[in-house]
């Protein structure tokens, strides 16, 4: 079955269901996720085609620090693992709390958490030079003391403290991208590329094997999101419109930016790595790449931001 409906591909942030500031136990994550479906039942109620993607860098960076603590009992699971065990553990999280919100608001649309993989390259120069930060934030002190004790390369993420980076490779291809396409069809909304998906690079022999790393989920989803030729690609993120000199007096807002424009502030250095700066990077690829329409915006924002009154539009 063939249908016209619209689809859109809404990426949420790891940060949004573990928050900082709080304990991120799973009580706190449910109740986070649940708060993030307001967002996502405005695309619902304007009956899009849907799917959901989500990061995971807080959850896979406190899963790797269990591994770590519990390494002399346990086996040890590898980073790119613990992905596949953040991407099943949040999917969840957002199937069952999704599917509850459905029932009680009286729509009758089938959820599915899709085990998603992402082909990477094994010769991406991001294995030898890690950028993607993950896990809890940590004061200065307490990371210098954590680099020296344990190795850890540990960087400052956009004025929010410091944390642990690991490798993070660009995103090829999303392996189930023609299983996600057939669930559409269907209607079904799909949760996939969680936590960026689970890294995997081809062998010799077409084959595929995990690697450890995590990759970033912005970039995941304007991969998913082209090759699905998704009517709308939609980056949530916790300030409603993308700013140049952010947090200044001078900050400037946008409702609109050319991908020229876009691309001049970013040299600029106004989208940093770790937060804006994957963000407006995910949406132009996804444009340049032959998608239609991109909105950066933040979750109170989405049902103003799909009447154009609000978030900032990327445009070609
Ligand atoms: N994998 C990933 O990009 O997660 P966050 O968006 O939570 O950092």
């Amino acid at each position: 079955m063939t249908t016209q409906k619209k689809l859109a591909v809404v990426a949420l942030g790891g940060n949004a269901i573990m928050q900082k500031g709080e304990e991120g136990n799973i009580h706190q994550q449910f109740a986070n996720t649940r708060k993030t479906l307001d967002a996502i039942m405005e695309l619902i109620r304007r009956d899009y085609r849907l799917v959901i993607t989500h990061g995971n860098g807080p959850q896979v960076g406190n899963l790797f620090l269990m591994v770590e603590a519990t390494r002399d009992m346990v086996p040890e699971i590898p980073l790119g693992v613990c992905v596949a065990d953040t991407q099943g553990q949040m999917g969840y999280m957002i199937q069952q709390s999704l599917q509850n919100r459905l029932i009680r608001e009286g729509y009758d649309r089938q959820v599915m958490t899709l085990v998603t993989q992402v082909i990477v390259d094994r010769n991406d120069p991001s294995f030898q030079n890690p950028t993607k930060p993950i896990g809890p934030f940590y004061t200065k002190e307490e990371a210098e003391k954590i680099q020296q004790e344990r190795g850890w390369k540990m960087v400052e993420d956009s004025g929010r403290g410091y944390r642990l980076v690991v490798a993070s490779p660009i995103p090829q291809r999303i392996l189930e991208t023609d299983v996600v396409s057939m669930l559409l069809e269907q209607e079904v909304i799909v949760i996939a590329v969680g936590g960026g998906g689970i890294p995997v690079v081809i062998e010799p022999d077409g084959t595929y094997e995990g690697v450890e790393v995590v990759v970033d989920k912005d970039y995941a989803s304007s991969v998913l999101a082209r090759d699905l030729h998704a009517d709308l690609f939609i980056v949530l993120t916790g300030v409603d419109k993308i700013a140049i000199n952010f947090n200044t007096p001078n900050q400037k807002t946008f409702d609109q930016l050319t991908i020229a424009e876009a691309l001049a502030y970013a040299d600029q250095g106004h989208f940093p790595p770790g937060s804006m700066g994957p963000k407006v990077k995910a949406a132009i690829d996804f444009l340049q790449q032959g998608g239609k329409e991109v909105v950066i915006t933040s979750l109170e924002k989405v049902g103003e931001a799909l009447e154009g009154k609000n978030g900032t539009r990327i445009v070609r």
